[in-house]
């Protein structure tokens, strides 16, 4: 086997690892998430542990506002490496000739700037969901990555994780018949009564609500079960329909759902999310013609899922698969982003840039129909 391919890694902004953890509820639901952690720990997991001996990782740098947070984040992530640079500006990543690709972690309204700066230094982009705030700003993003001729992909890691995987595995055979209605749904309690009105969930200057952080769970398992089927032909849903429950607290959305007409396939997805609410178990079901597959909590890297197969409207036969692996399961984008770079690719095959503009075309009108406008100035590009 010839060696592997190095992927040298900037990591763009740090996560706070203190003040919200006083909060007992937002800490339920987000003690081991704090993003940039979580990545780049990911990161730092030897391939092998997952069977991967093609690609492996390297962090180089880390980028904060501070450089004393960055120089924190490198102690408490990453062993406290004396190789990793840490910088104080974000900039300073993207100029350094060892690093790569970039990862960004900062809060939805400053992807667009942020990737906008990496690229346009030329650097591959691994980009948080979700990508930006809105269309037009990721058509710009494409479009900056193709003139710069840079690899671009949405951190959607949930796509390439080994379970939902075997979820399109057993659709693709053929045995459940079509898929008919999707159900999906991703709620948190983040205890919006309680965390300040700053936090990101909140703060519709960060992009708060439910929509833009936990609605493109729920969609991603639409788009993987019905417009990736392959009768569908990867066409965008015809219809979309929204309701939107604001929060007074500070006008963002608490409540949403939304629903997805594929007419192709005539197939249905019924997706909702909440950040005032618990998780719902199980967070996804898909009916099909001749059984039901259903995936448990939490919906971005569920473990386990379960599939009846039904013969003449009673339950014929049920199997359930569980996975299990080592680190938190952003390994798995990475990986695939590693490839990609090393292949010359400018996208990925499994999240692409179409997959990321129906996401965003979703979203966009979502908060049309909701009537959630982020305040003027937000989004860089209208
Ligand atoms: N894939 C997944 O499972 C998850 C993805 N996410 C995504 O990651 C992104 C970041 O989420 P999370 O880590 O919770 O976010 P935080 O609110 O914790 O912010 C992350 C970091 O962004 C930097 N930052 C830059 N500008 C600002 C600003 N104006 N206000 C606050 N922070 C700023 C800060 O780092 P510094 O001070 O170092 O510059 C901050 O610590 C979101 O887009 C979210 O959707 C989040 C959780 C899970
Ligand atoms: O991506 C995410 O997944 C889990 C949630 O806790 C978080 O808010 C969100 O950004």
């Amino acid at each position: 086997m010839a060696n592997p391919t190095v992927l040298r890694w900037g990591i763009i902004s740090t996560g706070k690892i203190v003040g919200l953890f006083s909060f007992p509820l937002y800490r339920k639901f987000t003690s081991n998430l704090r993003q940039s952690a979580v990545f780049t720990k990911d990161l730092l997991i030897d391939p092998k542990t997952r069977n991967v001996d093609d690609v492996v990782h390297k962090v180089v740098a880390v980028g904060s506002r501070k450089v004393e947070t960055a120089q924190e984040f490198i102690k408490t992530n990453a062993g406290g490496d004396s190789s990793i640079k840490a910088y104080g500006t974000y900039d300073e990543v993207y100029a350094d000739p060892d690093v790569d690709a970039i990862y960004i972690g900062t809060p939805h309204t400053y992807h667009y700037i942020n990737a906008l700066d990496a690229i346009r230094a030329k650097k591959h982009v691994l980009c948080e969901k979700p990508v930006t705030s809105n269309v037009p700003e990721l058509r710009s993003l494409l479009t900056a990555a193709e003139t710069n001729g840079v690899f671009f992909m949405e951190a959607m890691w949930t796509r390439f994780q080994p379970l939902p995987q075997a979820v399109i595995k057993v659709l693709s055979s053929g045995e459940l018949g079509a898929p008919v209605v999707v159900h999906a749904d991703l709620s948190g309690d983040f205890d919006i009564k309680n965390i300040p009105k700053t936090h990101r969930i909140l703060d519709p200057a960060l992009g708060g609500g439910a929509i833009l952080d936990l609605g493109p769970y729920p969609l991603v398992w639409a788009i993987m079960t019905l417009y990736e089927n392959t009768l569908n032909e990867l066409t965008p849903p015809s219809k979309i329909t929204a309701s939107i429950l604001k929060t007074p607290l500070t006008g963002v959305d608490a409540n949403t759902s939304f629903t997805l007409n594929f007419d192709k396939i005539g197939a249905q997805a019924v997706l909702s999310c909440s950040i005032n609410a618990a998780a719902v178990e199980p967070g996804v079901t898909i009916r099909c013609e001749k059984g039901t597959i259903r995936v448990a909590a939490p919906i971005y890297c569920s473990k386990s899922f379960t599939v009846q197969y039904l013969s003449d409207g009673k339950v014929a036969r049920e199997e359930k698969k569980e996975f299990e692996y080592i680190g938190h399961g952003m390994h798995f984008e990475a990986d695939e982003v590693a490839r990609c770079i090393r292949d010359g690719k400018k996208e990925s095959a499994l999240w692409g840039h179409g997959k990321s503009l129906v996401e965003m075309s979703v979203f966009d009108e979502v908060r049309k129909q909701g009537d959630y406008k982020l305040p003027a100035g937000v989004e860089q590009v209208v």
